[in-house]
């Protein structure tokens, strides 16, 4: 399927799900750096048993292994990925404990540092197209793996554009396996009273992309922060731009 971003029907759909970090607000960026903060010193300490391939931590392991996931799958596919064995541990582990969960709760840390310390500005272009669509009345909702989610539309004071948040904690609630698993996005559609085939996805994340494509949502659309254009279109996007003002009729790009 080819599509015009600047001609899209929008009012053929009945609602619009968006991913939230690195489609609506620059904080993939956030995740990234807490990754790789936490990643690479966890790598780096020599008291760590578990065996595995110890050699630092990219922004390719990142987009393969991380992005886009919920908080515990991704430290969980990034140590599967090179072979380092470590146990599950709890939810209630310290940051300083070497577990799945110990770990994963130490990258929270990192991220919220930053939350705190810089705020967020959401992307101007975003804000165009969620002006735009509240204009035709459309429902929106974000769909996140982040638990983070509604702390972080609260620091861009985007809390009151959507209609509900599909957050990483309403999906645990609710027993939803995280992307690429299409059930979250699904889940959202429903509570906005419609179906997949009816539906906008974007998302940022080769992870969140397969899950637009494997739901059968209407249109699938791959928003490039550096997971590559190819990739998304690989992963299912029907397709792909580099800001969302590019999907708002008469922006000039
Ligand atoms: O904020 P949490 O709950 O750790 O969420 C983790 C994930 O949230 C997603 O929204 C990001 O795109 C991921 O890359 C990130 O790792």
């Amino acid at each position: 399927m080819t599509v015009d971003p600047a001609a899209l029907a929008w009012a053929d759909h009945d609602a619009v799900l968006f991913d939230l970090d690195g489609v609506v607000t620059p904080t993939a960026e956030v995740h990234m750096r807490a990754w790789a903060e936490m990643f690479n010193a966890f790598l780096a300490d020599d008291t760590v048993t578990g065996g595995g391939d110890r050699s630092p931590y990219t922004d390719d392991d990142y987009f393969a292994h991380v992005d886009g996931k919920p908080r515990f799958d991704g430290v969980r596919d990034f140590l599967r990925a090179r072979g380092i064995d470590l146990p599950e541990g709890g939810p209630e582990d310290s940051a300083d404990v070497q577990t799945v969960h110990g770990l994963g709760n130490r990258k929270n840390d990192a991220f919220n540092a930053v939350l705190e310390r810089d705020g967020v500005t959401a992307y101007p272009g975003s804000v165009l197209l969620l002006d735009h669509l509240r204009d035709l009345g459309l429902p929106l909702a974000v769909v996140s793996s982040s638990a983070n989610a509604p702390s972080v539309l609260e620091a861009a004071g985007l809390a009151d554009r959507f209609e509900t948040v599909v957050s990483g904690a309403v999906a645990a609630e609710l027993g939803l396996p995280g992307k690429p698993a299409p059930d979250t996005f699904v889940h959202a559609a429903t509570v906005l009273g419609t179906t997949p085939e009816r539906a906008v996805v974007l998302e940022d994340a080769v992870s969140g992309v397969r899950a637009g494509a494997s739901g059968g949502f209407a249109l699938v659309i791959g928003v490039d922060r550096g997971a590559g254009a190819a990739v998304l279109t690989d992963a299912g996007a029907h397709l792909v731009v580099a800001d969302l003002a590019e999907l708002v009729p008469g922006e000039d790009r």
